[in-house]
């Protein structure tokens, strides 16, 4: 149970990556600030979080089960709570899907909706009433890139994270009013589970009803971009973790927290172009003109933004 002057917070999807991380961080805190109500929809995976928050199990950290596809499971967690009072929500809980929009069917599509949007708004409709009557609270959504800018044969996903940004976007400024924040988390890849069950989804794939141009475009040009930049560009779960905590412990909190500066140049085109042809013909050009260059480029952007290059032309050691 959370004492005084501990804030409560609940994070959904800690069975691995960035809850498990961000609910590990926040129960590690020194000045013991936080009670973190870790969440996963099976505690049969609870291991790995278990081992990681070590000796804060039962102290800061507590285990319950929770899948945001439920709304009874959603009630019953938030309901065993004292008060039920939630002081910080981090709706961390997502599932990615690639691939051609030809070979994906509309129930594998729900089923992104139902997780990525549906999922967000289940949680925040039952701890939103209470921290309005509050007037505190902090409502943290783990967004991405990719609830900004589009990214080929993403189209699912992106739409899923897309519409979490627009439903937070207006929900924002209502909440606002009760003294209850919003803030969107915009990571670029991250190396996670989530990685690594995209890649054995694909390989699993036939993509029935789509073309052989389209497949070879999907296999041979973005899969083997896409993993350049995971490579190049991708932060760890302990990145994001940090980046939230400092979120939540800022004095008058972000709405947008992009997570990964290389990736602002690829939002700002956005918005630097009001007719979009800039994003999707700087995308197409980086995708089908430069796709077997990205590799290199890659590579020279990580010396780039690492110090050794610095190292080895400042340092004569
Ligand atoms: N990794 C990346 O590159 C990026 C990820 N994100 C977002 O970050 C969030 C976390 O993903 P990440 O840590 O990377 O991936 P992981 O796959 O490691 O973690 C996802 C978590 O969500 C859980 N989950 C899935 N469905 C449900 C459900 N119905 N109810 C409760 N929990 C569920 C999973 O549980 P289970 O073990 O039971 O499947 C798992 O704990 C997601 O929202 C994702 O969209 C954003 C930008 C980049
Ligand atoms: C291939 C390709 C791209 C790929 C981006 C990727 C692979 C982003 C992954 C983001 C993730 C995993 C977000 C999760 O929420 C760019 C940079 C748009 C440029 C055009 C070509």
């Amino acid at each position: 149970m959370a004492s005084d002057g501990q804030k409560v917070v609940l994070i959904t999807g800690c069975s691995s990556g960035i809850g498990l991380r961000v609910a590990v961080l926040l129960a590690k805190d020194d000045r013991k600030r936080y009670h973190v109500i870790a969440t996963m929809r099976d505690t049969k995976r609870k291991d790995k979080l278990l081992e990681a928050a070590g000796d804060t199990y039962g102290k800061t950290l507590t285990l319950q089960t929770l899948d945001v596809c439920s709304e009874e499971s959603v009630k019953q967690c938030i309901n065993s709570i004292k008060d039920r009072r939630v002081d910080i929500l981090i709706n961390n809980a997502g599932i990615g899907l690639l691939g051609p929009v030809e070979s994906i069917s509309i129930e594998e599509m729900k089923k992104v909706f139902e997780t990525n949007f549906f999922g967000m708004v289940r949680m925040i409709k039952e701890v939103m009433p209470d921290m309005k009557m509050r007037r505190s609270g902090h409502i943290i959504v783990m967004s991405s890139v990719m609830g900004l800018q589009g990214v080929v044969f993403n189209d699912v996903y992106t739409a899923s994270k897309f519409a979490m940004e627009g439903f937070c976007e207006s929900l924002a400024v209502q909440l606002l009013k009760f003294n209850v924040n919003v803030s969107m988390i915009e990571p670029g890849p991250v190396h996670t589970e989530f990685e690594v069950k995209m890649m054995q989804d694909v390989a699993k794939m036939e993509y029935p009803g789509a073309d052989a141009d389209t497949v070879r475009y999907f296999k041979d040009v973005y899969l083997p971009s896409s993993l350049d930049i995971f490579e190049a560009m991708g932060q760890s779960p302990e990145d994001i973790a940090r980046c939230i905590k400092k979120v939540i412990e800022a004095r008058r909190p972000r709405f947008r927290n992009l997570t990964n500066s290389l990736y602002t140049p690829i939002v700002a085109m956005k918005y630097a172009d009001e007719t979009g042809g800039l994003s999707v013909h700087t995308f197409y050009n980086l995708l089908f003109n430069f796709g077997p260059l990205m590799h290199i480029t890659m590579n020279i952007l990580k010396c780039l933004t690492c110090s050794c290059l610095r190292r080895r032309t400042i340092s004569p050691n």
